[in-house]
């Protein structure tokens, strides 16, 4: 409570700052874009229509029923800040105050020397310029204390360091001993106060999921589990594929129903399973549920977009959204098509006299998106672009870390080079080729008009390639992989599909408005989305506490979107859930279930995939060109064993017999 009450009299920090980045409106005014806005904590703090006409009296006991009863506005006590951006500190601060506060407590009385003249002033923080007291041995003789132990600290500081070099080594060893205490302390504090407190507050909310184990969580049996999982195939036609793909959240529901929690490391990952409540997280309005911190190998991968937050987000997805809007796609169909015929043509080759061959198609597919994406964006200078391709599917499985920076380093040479040389032909008035980049920088160029803080730098257009690159490449090939292995093992609707196919363009190239018209490959494409979707969940993060569907959930918990769960979830879907049956999708996505959040393959809210239409048209004008040429059904040697190496793959390939038709 004393503690509580000086940082509200006497707070370190006595205000923030904040820009408008854009023309924003608070409370009813609008502040155009530039504006600097101060928040006044030394204001608020002494404010007494917050606080009472006492407010400029040194009361602790306003704080003995916590901070939220302190005054008549629960927000109005931030001397650590708020929101996503409060003090990671303040744990560690409060913690070695009250040590020095308690050892000097035991140790002294105190009160202020006849020479303290009190004077708050502001450099950076709230100093006391000269916080002289004077300190008694406590219950001691009221001797006082030495001239020099009143002196200014400063001053004090500069006599001791003058006086003797044992001091120094002295404060040097203080200083190792106070920073293993922090390391300590901090050590405790993440890996077993925070824990057991969000699962003390988790189990008070009646929800309930693993016992916290120090340090690793659930990771080593996650690891266990899924090792477990990937030795036993599923029987072919089946399409319960969560206990294999998800064997540790699956035993999670089981054993403690849902919405239950389980710990990667000493974080936890709370599943949320109704759709009502995963449209509230995804629509994100105030920005309360942030995206988790990313992992070092997610970093490595792609940052970009997909990892930012606020207004750098905003930025990013203003600049992204125009190379992604339909006219622009529309004109990337020829490169589509001409991608898909070179597959089909190599397969044709392939075939034995009698029209016959099989081939991994997981492989084949990779190659073609990676060609397609490379071709769509990075248009004439596909070449650089291919060798970032296969530099990053070097960058995956490989666990040197030399290699890793190497790989790093050639990859951002590339994508400089190639950036630098468009920026340049734009310059020089020479339009962009349609491609993502052309688009991108052009893009980029108009938004910043010339402020270069509008705008994105080379480094940050560098991690948007990248990641068009990983999504784009990736999550495609996934989705054309198990439509492959589905349409093999549900030959009927393989049928329904060609028949569409040869009606609307027979042995020609399938155009754009057509594709755009096809009924039966797009329900299929969306049912294999729904049973085998690339991503099969996504993960939010508390900043602050939050209630959600009825349960309070405290700051720092990772909330788990299981898009795999809601998909194959019979209360959602019907009690053939498990079933492949496209016809559910025969009125659109919106009629298949009562639920908007039931079907969310690509995401939702602002932060939907922005790539979803290039994705459908990709897979679309592959799936026609295929059906077009070959039947195929699944090769004796397939195995079906899903499982995720960050997406949705197939453990030992997917193994086709071709018959050119
Ligand atoms: C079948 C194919 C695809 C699937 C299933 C898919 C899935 C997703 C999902 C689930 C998200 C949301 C992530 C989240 O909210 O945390 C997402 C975001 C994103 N996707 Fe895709 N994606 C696909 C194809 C693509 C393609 C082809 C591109 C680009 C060429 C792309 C680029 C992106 C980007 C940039 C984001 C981040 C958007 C943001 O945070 O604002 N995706 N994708």
């Amino acid at each position: 409570m004393i503690l509580y009450e000086v940082l509200r009299l006497y707070p370190p920090g006595i205000g923030f700052v904040r820009q408008t980045y854009k023309e924003m409106e608070i409370g009813g005014v609008k502040y155009p874009a530039g504006v600097m806005i101060e928040l006044p904590l030394l204001f608020i703090h002494h404010d007494p229509d917050i606080w009472g006409s006492d407010v400029n009296e040194f009361k602790p006991e306003r704080f003995a029923e916590g901070i939220s009863r302190a005054s008549n506005d629960h927000g109005a006590f931030f001397p650590f800040g708020w929101g996503p951006r409060i003090c990671m500190g303040q744990n560690f601060a409060l913690l070695e105050a009250k040590m020095a506060l308690c050892m000097i407590l035991q140790r002294f009385e105190f009160e202020l020397a006849p020479s303290y003249t009190h004077a708050p002033h502001i450099v950076l923080m709230l100093p006391v310029p000269y916080a002289s007291a004077f300190l008694s041995p406590h219950r001691a003789t009221g001797e006082r204390p030495a001239r020099e132990e009143a002196l200014p600290p400063p001053l004090l500081m500069l006599m001791m360091l003058g006086a003797a070099s044992q001091w120094i080594l002295a404060a040097a060893a203080a200083a190792a001993v106070a920073a293993l205490l922090w390391l300590a302390v901090s050590t405790l504090e993440w890996a077993w106060w925070t824990p057991r407190r969000l699962e003390r507050a988790l189990r008070a909310q009646g929800i309930r999921g693993n016992r916290y184990r120090l340090f690793t969580g659930d990771v080593p049996e996650n690891v266990r589990l899924n090792r477990e999982a990937r030795k036993k195939p599923l029987p072919l036609g089946c399409h319960d594929i969560i206990p294999r793909v998800l064997p540790m959240f699956s035993k999670a529901v089981e054993e403690h129903g849902k919405p239950s929690f389980t710990w990667f490391g000493p974080t936890p990952r709370v599943m949320i399973s109704d759709p009502e409540s995963i449209r509230e997280v995804m629509s994100n309005k105030f920005g309360h549920y942030g995206k988790p911190k990313p992992t070092r190998l997610g970093k490595l991968l792609a940052s970009g977009v997909v990892s930012y937050e606020g207004e750098k987000w905003a930025k990013h997805r203003r600049i992204l959204n125009p190379a992604f809007h339909h006219e622009k796609i529309k004109r990337m169909l020829p490169v589509f098509s001409n991608c898909c015929t070179e597959m089909v043509t190599r397969w044709e080759n392939s075939m034995s006299i009698e029209g016959m061959s099989e081939v991994d198609v997981w492989p084949e597919f990779q190659n073609l998106t990676g060609d397609v994406i490379s071709k769509t964006a990075f248009g004439s200078s596909y070449e650089e672009g291919r060798r970032i391709f296969q530099l990053q599917a070097e960058f995956l499985p490989t666990k040197n870390n030399r290699r890793l920076r190497e790989i790093e380093r050639e990859v951002s040479k590339l994508l400089r080079g190639i950036i630098g040389k468009r920026e340049r032909a734009i310059k020089n008035g020479e339009t962009s080729n349609g491609d993502l980049l052309g688009l991108l920088v052009e893009s980029n160029m108009r938004e910043s008009n010339g402020k270069a803080e509008l705008g994105m730098t080379t480094d940050e257009i560098i991690e948007e390639c990248k990641l068009f690159y990983f999504a784009g490449m990736e999550t495609t090939s996934v989705l054309l992989t198990w439509t492959l292995i589905v349409l093999s093992m549900h030959p009927e609707w393989q049928e329904r599909a060609r028949e569409e196919v040869l009606h609307h363009f027979g042995r020609t190239t399938p155009d754009y408005d057509s594709l755009s018209r096809l009924k039966i490959v797009t329900m299929i494409l969306y049912e294999v989305l729904r049973l085998y979707p690339p991503v099969v969940f996504l993960t939010r993060r508390t900043y602050k506490e939050m209630e959600l569907g009825g349960i309070k959930y405290p700051a720092e918990v990772t909330l788990m979107l299981p898009i795999l769960f809601i998909h194959h979830d019979p209360d959602i879907w019907g009690k053939d859930a498990g079933e492949f049956n496209p016809g559910r999708f025969a009125d659109g996505i919106s009629n298949a279930t009562k639920y908007q959040t039931s079907f969310f393959p690509f995401g939702w809210g602002p932060r939907i995939c922005i790539g979803q239409n290039f994705a459908l048209l990709e897979a679309k004008m592959a799936i026609c060109t295929i059906l077009q040429r070959f039947s195929f059904e699944l090769s004796p040697s397939y195995i079906h064993a899903p499982f995720t190496v960050i997406t949705l793959h197939p453990q030992h390939g997917a193994q086709i017999k071709l018959k050119k038709i």
